[in-house]
């Protein structure tokens, strides 16, 4: 692969985060990020956010169970499985924390209406279920969904950063130094189905990636309260 034009170390996601910079900045530096991290977030966005990702969570479980499904599947790779295993794991922890702190925050969880951005990000979970979307293609949407939750909210906890004391444990969810090698994991695992992929899939996978990114800019926009 030497003297390729495809990247050899970082594989063909840095490739495209290369290719795809600004999409890629639009989803992990959006403006309610920013205001998180420079302090001056507006509470009731917070808490839209919360009451709207619940909803996107509940959505994302049957999508990773999918992606699981189709690494036993599909996969030559015994550990991937493992990683996704871990994902979903990670998800039931993840659904009590935000029972949790939506009640500490006073948002009620249980008559959330979910916005028109949320919905259409759930439905586009839902066309990756189907069998006849490869698991390349879903492990990179997979790994495109995490990893901008994981830049964006490690981003609020850099040195310098003045995110506000009672944020902090949000922020951590995703921001951690753990998340940040799982969804390292999920990176290396979608850059060895990439390498073996067809250019057909390779073009639908690079889709899926590009979709995600304007879905994540879209649900944080939500956040801003417009319909
Ligand atoms: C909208 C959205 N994207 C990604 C994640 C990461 O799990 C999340 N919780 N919500």
């Amino acid at each position: 692969m030497e003297g390729s034009s495809k990247d050899t170390d970082g594989g063909m996601i840095q490739t495209w985060l290369k290719k795809h910079l600004v999409n890629y900045t639009g989803a992990t530096r959006h403006p309610f990020i920013l205001s998180i991290r420079e302090g001056t977030v507006d509470l009731s966005s917070f808490k839209r956010w919360m009451g709207q990702d619940y909803i996107f969570v509940r959505a994302f479980v049957p999508f990773v169970a999918s992606v699981l499904l189709k690494a036993w599947k599909e996969s030559d790779d015994h550990s991937d499985m493992e990683v996704i295993l871990g994902g979903m794991a990670a998800l039931n922890d993840e659904i009590t924390w935000f029972k949790n702190e939506a009640s500490k925050w006073g948002v009620p969880l249980s008559n959330v209406v979910p916005q028109r951005a949320n919905q259409d990000y759930c439905r586009f979970l839902e066309s990756l279920l189907s069998s006849e979307v490869e698991y390349t293609v879903a492990i990179t949407a997979f790994w495109a969904i995490e990893a901008v939750y994981q830049e964006s909210f490690a981003f609020c906890l850099e040195d310098g950063s003045k995110t506000p004391e009672e944020l902090k444990e949000t922020c951590q969810r995703w921001g951690n130094v753990s998340f940040g090698q799982y969804c390292h994991l999920l990176q290396k695992i979608a850059n060895q189905c990439l390498e073996k992929a067809s250019d057909d899939v390779l073009s639908k996978a690079e889709v899926a990636l590009l979709h995600v990114l304007e879905h994540e800019v879209e649900f944080w926009n939500m956040s801003h309260g417009e319909i």
